[in-house]
Order: structure tokens, then C-alpha cells, then sequence
């Protein structure tokens, strides 16, 4: 057994072990005290027992995919690793657990001064990868005591990481790829981490950009915005604007009263009335809000239009500002839709623009960009798809972030093996049933290119081969069971933490490479597995001498019940 005194043996400071530097969890809370009070209590009673040294393998894995789906994406592995490169206990988090432990002995105590997690390696599939019920996630291994102190942090990291890169992957495949996908969620995530979180990994999901300004600094996660409703009814009157001269985009010219410009070109929206439809006169102080901002942002001007009256009110004042930036060189961005009937209002949106477009000639008037938000879902979007909407981009929040459709993935962390002996957790319920041993997990792929399995061996079992038969069962039901004859064999688990073994290990990739490789995944799976209503389960399963050597510990496990 090897030393648990870490960076001793390196003589280097945590997470800056041979590999070079990996700086600590984004969120500095996560320290080794994040944890449950548990591991603790078990960490002392290994010691005391002398086993807190042995070897010990544990897995990471959810038993059911979220939100009603046959697939999940992988998240929050580079988080863990940033976790145990730097795990090593404070003295103030040292004395703190001795008083909240007061009957246990100094030595422990020294023994935790020691520790780090050198001795650990962390095997994972790699972050951004669509995964599936039962097969792990991450593989632990090392002293025992230590991956125990790993299980609640760690589950912390990948649970709401993985659910939420999930459900805005759901999001994207329901709105398609065509639209864009604003994460709007701060305001209503579970408090400052649940907001930042969610940022990062609905981008890892497929969105394309946030409002969160903290997470476009961290992660470097575009960012983008609109404005509120307060800012529209925050203003009176055209008379408010003093500032009133804007200069052209080119810088040839110079307009000294925009606000006449603005009024000028409302007066000849308006003459257009019967084509576009009837209105008297549109909000003027709501005029005056996006006349301000324009002057603001004349390169990026956005209204949202829905404050007073969409039809009535916001969209010819939309207009007016947009073509009095245009006079001046400049191209409108487009308007947000934050309620009613987003289908119809964005339609009717859209024919106002091209009726501009015709009547003034303007090029391009006519594919402003419309974006839409208030209260979306799965659902709501996959409703306004239908229905036929002029919608280019959604600007999702609370249902988002707070993962509404479901609130928690289930990942566990089990016990597999220790010093070599395969363990197992039973359970009434199957699925609850923990698969043993250290395993190797592979993706088998078909002759179309989408992966048909999933497949967990024993460790030391010889690799699927390309192009040979190979059974495959399902863990627990014996009648369940297919040959397969991949056409392509992938392993799934990597070497993200070896410790101070030789191992190489994988790198933790930018977070713009997580997402692309989220995106493609989703892309090449057989699309019924991906469909919202009634999606076919993607098959689990394991090798036949994997599946023998679980019914056997099964059996000799399970105590013989007796009836009398
Ligand atoms: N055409 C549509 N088809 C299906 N759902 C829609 C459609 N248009 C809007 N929705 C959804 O219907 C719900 C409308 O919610 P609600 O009635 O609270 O909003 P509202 O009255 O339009 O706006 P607010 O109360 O914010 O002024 C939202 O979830 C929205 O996303
Ligand atoms: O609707 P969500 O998906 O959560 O998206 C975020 C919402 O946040 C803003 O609303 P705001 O805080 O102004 O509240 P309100 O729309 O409920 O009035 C914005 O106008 C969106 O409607
Ligand atoms: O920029 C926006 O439009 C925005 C940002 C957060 C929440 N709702 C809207
Ligand atoms: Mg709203």
C-alpha cells in the first residue's frame, strides 16, 4: 500500500502536483468541509480500525435519466478535479471538525492534517458526453477513507451540473438549431452559486449566450441583454431627452435633433395605417425610452416592445427609432416579446417589418430579429414552434434554472470494490441494485454511426472488438439480452486524476470544446431515443461474465429467507 501522506511525497503544494498547476473550485465554498457530517464520522471509525488505508473503488452514477428522457449530459468533472487538486484541510477547518468531534482522538486529527489526494485516480468519462442510467460517470479510487470525504462533494459538483446541462440540451433540440438561446436565468436561480452554475452549464447545453455579466467573466460565456420594462416606463416624455445629436456611423455627418428624426419617421409609419393595420397614437413615453436608448447604443438597439401595447405602441415606435437609425447608417437590432400570445404578436411583428421594408425600401427591415421570453419551457417552445412563430431567439430563465420539470438527478457513489474483493449494495427495488467490481465501460457504435450500447465488463475482460460478436446483457433482467457486432468500439472512461501513479493523464478541456462536443453528441444519436413523447431507452448492459459474477455475489450476498 502506498504512503497517504500526499504532497509530501511530491514535495510540491496541492494542485501543483507534476502535472502543473489546476487552480481550486470556481466556487470557493467547496472546500473539504462541504461535506456530510457522515464522512466524517466514517473517515474516524476506518481510522480507528486501522482500514482507513484500504484500497477502495467506488462509482459515480445516476439510476434514471431526468425530466421524463432517455439520455443525460455529463457535467462538473472539471470541478472535481479542481477539487482534489487541491484538497488538503486548513487548520481553522481542522480545529473546527476536533470541537464538532470532541470524543474523537488527537491522532485523527493528524492523521486529517496529512491527507490529500495524491493516492486518488479519477477515471471519467469525459464532461459533455451524453451518458445513461447505471454506467459510471467517474471512478474512484484509493485509501478508503479519503474517496469517502470525496462522495458528497463530488455529487454536489455533477448532480445540478449534469441536470441543468441536460435540461438546456433539451431546450436546444426543441427549439432547433436555428434559433438563439439566451440563459436569462439569474434573477430566479437557487441563490448567487445556482445562478452562476446555471450559466456555465446552459451554455455547456447548447445555449449561446447568458445575461449573467459574473459568468461571462468567468467562463468567458458571451454575454447578452435587452432592457426592462422599468426602463420604458421609467421615462415621461420626448422632453426628458436633452442629448439629441448623433452622429452617423460612418462619422460623415452628424444629426443635431434625433428626436425630430424619430417623430418625423413615426408621422409616416403612421401614414401607413391601412395597410398595417389601425392604431391612433403610439405611447410617446414609451417613445422616448427607446429614442434614449438608441442614442445610447446606436450600433445595438433593442426594444422591448411589450410595456403599453405591442401592436398599438411598441412595434411602430420600434420602427420609427429603428429608421431614424437608419437614415444615419445604423441597423436596428430587433425586439424583445416578454408577454401575450409570443406566436401571433411575433407573426404580426414580423409582416409590420416587411410592410416597412416594402413601403420605405429599407433592405433587410423585414428580418429584424424578433426575441421572445417570459415564463418558456420545453413545452411552451415546442407549442410556438408548432403554431408557426417568427421567433429567432428565446430568452429562457426559471424554468431553465431551477430545472422546474424536475428538480434533482439522482447520482449516487457506491462502493464496488476494496483491497480487490467486488461489493455490492442490494436492494428490494432492482434498479437499485449497485453493479460490482472495477469496471471498463465502452460505447458500441453501428453500421449507421449512432452508438447502439452502452457496455460495462470486468476489468481485466478483453475490449469489444471492432466488427466481432459480442453478448450483450441487461445488468439484472436474465431474458434481456442482444449480439452485437460493433462497427466502431469506444472506451469510455479516461484518466482525468491519476495521483502520483505513471498514468497519463486526459486534459480538462475549455468549456467552448465541452459544448461543441455536447452539441455533436446530441446531433448523432438515433433520434428516437431523443424524442420528447414515449423515447425508446437506450440499452444498458454488460458483458455475460460481468452479469454471471453479479447474480453469483447476488446470491451468496442475499441472506436465505425461511417461512415456517
Ligand atoms: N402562442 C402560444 N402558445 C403557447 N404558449 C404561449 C403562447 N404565447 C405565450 N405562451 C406562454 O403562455 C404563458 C402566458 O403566461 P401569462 O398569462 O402569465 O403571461 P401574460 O399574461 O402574457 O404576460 P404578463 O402576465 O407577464 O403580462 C407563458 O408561459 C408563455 O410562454
Ligand atoms: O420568464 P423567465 O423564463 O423566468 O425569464 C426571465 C424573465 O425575467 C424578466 O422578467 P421580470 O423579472 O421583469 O419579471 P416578470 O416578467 O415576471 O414581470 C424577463 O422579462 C423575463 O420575463
Ligand atoms: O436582458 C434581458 O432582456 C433580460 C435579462 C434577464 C432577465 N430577463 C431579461
Ligand atoms: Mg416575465
Amino acid at each position: 500500500m502506498e504512503s497517504n501522506s500526499a504532497s509530501a511525497s511530491t514535495g510540491l503544494p496541492n494542485g501543483s502536483m507534476k502535472w502543473g498547476s489546476i487552480p481550486p473550485p470556481t466556487d470557493p465554498m467547496a472546500t473539504p468541509l462541504l461535506t456530510d457530517l457522515y464522512q466524517f464520522t466514517m473517515a474516524y471509525s476506518y481510522w480507528k480500525a486501522a482500514k482507513h488505508l484500504d484500497q477502495s473503488v467506488f462509482d459515480l452514477y445516476f439510476r434514471k435519466n431526468p425530466f421524463g428522457g432517455e439520455y443525460t449530459v455529463f457535467a462538473g468533472l472539471e470541478e472535481c478535479i479542481r477539487f482534489i487538486a487541491n484538497f488538503k484541510l486548513k487548520e481553522d477547518e481542522i480545529a473546527f471538525l476536533r470541537s464538532a468531534m470532541p470524543t474523537c482522538e488527537d491522532g485523527f486529527f493528524e492523521y486529517l492534517r496529512e491527507i490529500d489526494c495524491s493516492d486518488v485516480e479519477v477515471y471519467a468519462i469525459p464532461e459533455g458526453s451524453i451518458v445513461f442510467p447505471k454506467v459510471p460517470l467517474m471512478r474512484i479510487e484509493g485509501p478508503v477513507a479519503v474517496i469517502q470525504l470525496l462522495e458528497t462533494p463530488f455529487l454536489s459538483l455533477v448532480n445540478y451540473a449534469s441536470l441543468v446541462t441536460t435540461n438546456a440540451a433539451r431546450h436546444r433540440l426543441v427549439a432547433g438549431q436555428s434559433k438563439t438561446l439566451l440563459e436569462f436565468g439569474l434573477r430566479r436561480a437557487q441563490g448567487p452559486d445556482g445562478g452562476i452554475s446555471a450559466s456555465r452549464y446552459c451554455y455547456m447545453g447548447g445555449f449561446d449566450a447568458t445575461s449573467n455579466v459574473s459568468a461571462g467573466r468567468l467562463f468567458g460565456i458571451p454575454i447578452r441583454g435587452t432592457h426592462s420594462h422599468a426602463f420604458v416606463s421609467s421615462f415621461m416624455g420626448l422632453d426628458e431627452i436633452v442629448g439629441k445629436t448623433l452622429q452617423s456611423r460612418d462619422g460623415s455627418s452628424q444629426c443635431n435633433d434625433f428626436v425630430s428624426l424619430v417623430e418625423s419617421w413615426l408621422e409616416k409609419i403612421q401614414g401607413l395605417k391601412s395597410s398595417i393595420g389601425l392604431y391612433g397614437e403610439t405611447n410617446k413615453s414609451e417613445l422616448a425610452a427607446f429614442t434614449s436608448y438608441a442614442l445610447a447604443f446606436p450600433n445595438n438597439f433593442l426594444a422591448l416592445v411589450d410595456t403599453y401595447d405591442v401592436m398599438r405602441s411598441g412595434v411602430p415606435n420600434f420602427c420609427a427609432v429603428a429608421l431614424a437609425l437608419s437614415d444615419l447608417g445604423y441597423r436596428a437590432s430587433g425586439i424583445r416579446l416578454d408577454s401575450g400570445d409570443l406566436a401571433y404578436l411575433s407573426i404580426q411583428s414580423r409582416k409590420f417589418f416587411a410592410a416597412v421594408e416594402r413601403q420605405f425600401g429599407v433592405v433587410g427591415f423585414e428580418n429584424m430579429t424578433i426575441t421572445a421570453s417570459n415564463d418558456l419551457n420545453e413545452e411552451t417552445i415546442d407549442a410556438l414552434n408548432k403554431q408557426g412563430l417568427e421567433v429567432d431567439a428565446f430568452g429562457i430563465g426559471t424554468y431553465l434554472v431551477t430545472c422546474y420539470a424536475q428538480p434533482a438527478l439522482g447520482c449516487v457513489f457506491k462502493l464496488v470494490e476494496i483491497n480487490g474483493q467486488p461489493r455490492i449494495k442490494l436492494s428490494e427495488d432492482v434498479t437499485k441494485v449497485s453493479i460490482p467490481c472495477k469496471k471498463r465501460c465502452y460505447r458500441l457504435y453501428g453500421k449507421e454511426g449512432y452508438p447502439l450500447l452502452d457496455i460495462m465488463t470486468g476489468e481485466n475482460e478483453p475490449a469489444p472488438k471492432v466488427r466481432e460478436r459480442i453478448l450483450c446483457r441487461h445488468p439484472f433482467n436474465e431474458s434481456k439480452r442482444a449480439y452485437v457486432v460493433p462497427q466502431h468500439v469506444e472506451e469510455l472512461l479516461k484518466c482525468y486524476w491519476p495521483g502520483n501513479s505513471s498514468k497519463e493523464r486526459e486534459e480538462l478541456p475549455p468549456i467552448k470544446s465541452i459544448r461543441t462536443r455536447c452539441v455533436e453528441q446530441l446531433d448523432h444519436m438515433r433520434p428516437d431515443h431523443m424524442r420528447r413523447l414515449n423515447p425508446t431507452p437506450y440499452k444498458v448492459s454488460v458483458s455475460a461474465k460481468l452479469y454471471d459474477f453479479i447474480h453469483f455475489l447476488w446470491l451468496s450476498e442475499a441472506p436465505v429467507g425461511e417461512l415456517q
